[in-house]
């Protein structure tokens, strides 16, 4: 098995002689301070959002294959990685400032590994993500039948108040479509969980999804309590209406 390439910082480095370190541990045991540390060279103390207004961990989790490093890494760079598939090794990091009402918003989004045998070391990690997107491709059924399985997974390892998103990828491909819209948004609504589908090839909703969560995440920790909730359903209806390419049920 190939490693990604991926480090923190990305490219820019011998593939062949890339080396994957995974950290484990209990929650506050220090996995993203080390990282941190790693990556920017220092310790920032309190957490790792410390360095802008605030920060937000976020993970994104579905079957191998579903296009979760190409999610990503289209919100990072604005670029789609194209051919040869090379399944993520365990866990991978990215950092994204995003501004939210004028507030900037850390986004530290951890890329899962979706292989089966990597999920006890994925596990460690859902107590520290306050935002889950969860995707399946909706070319294929099994990845949507076992959305069901990963919120069972979920329910079990996440904090109990974690932000949940469903996505439907991939949705370029409607030649090869096998899961309806409707599907996809029924089951979404049978757990109370926005939905959307998206494209991490042409860059549909991409962008929404995380400004979303960002949003929801950052009224959370700054909303003032008389001010009016933030609705991250209305907000994706109302912003997947706008543009008209885009609009899903
Ligand atoms: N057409 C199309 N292809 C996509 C899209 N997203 C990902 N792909 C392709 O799907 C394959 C898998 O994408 P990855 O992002 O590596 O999948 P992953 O979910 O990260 O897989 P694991 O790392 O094994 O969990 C790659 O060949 C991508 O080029 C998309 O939105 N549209």
């Amino acid at each position: 098995m190939e490693a990604r390439a991926a480090g923190p910082g990305g490219a820019g480095y011998n593939e062949a002689l890339l080396h994957k370190t995974i950290l484990v541990g209990d929650s506050g045991v220090g996995k993203t301070s080390l990282l941190v540390q790693f990556d920017q060279g220092k310790f920032i103390p309190g957490s790792f959002s410390a360095t802008v207004g605030i920060g937000f961990t976020v993970m994104l989790l579905g079957d191998s294959g579903v296009g979760k490093t190409c999610f990503l890494l289209q919100f990072k760079d604005g670029a789609f990685l194209s051919g040869t598939f090379i399944a993520t090794v365990g866990i991978d990091f990215r950092n994204k400032v995003v501004a939210v009402d004028g507030v900037k918003v850390k986004l530290q989004i951890w890329d899962t590994a979706g292989q089966e045998r990597f999920r006890s070391v994925t596990h460690a990690y859902y107590r520290d993500a306050q935002a889950l997107l969860l995707l399946y491709d909706i070319t294929s059924k099994m990845s949507f039948d076992n959305i069901r399985a990963w919120l069972t997974e979920i329910h079990e390892y996440a904090q109990k108040d974690v932000v949940i998103m469903l996505l439907g990828n991939k949705a370029d491909v409607s030649s090869e479509r096998a899961v309806r819209t409707e599907d996809g948004a029924s089951l979404a609504r049978e757990y109370g969980v926005p939905f959307m589908e998206t494209s991490a090839k042409t860059g549909m909703n991409v962008e929404l999804a995380f400004l979303a969560i960002a949003k929801e995440l950052k009224q959370r920790a700054m909303q003032p309590p008389d001010e009016p909730r933030f609705q991250i359903h209305d907000y994706i209806e109302s912003q997947k209406k706008k543009s008209g390419c885009c609009a899903f049920a």
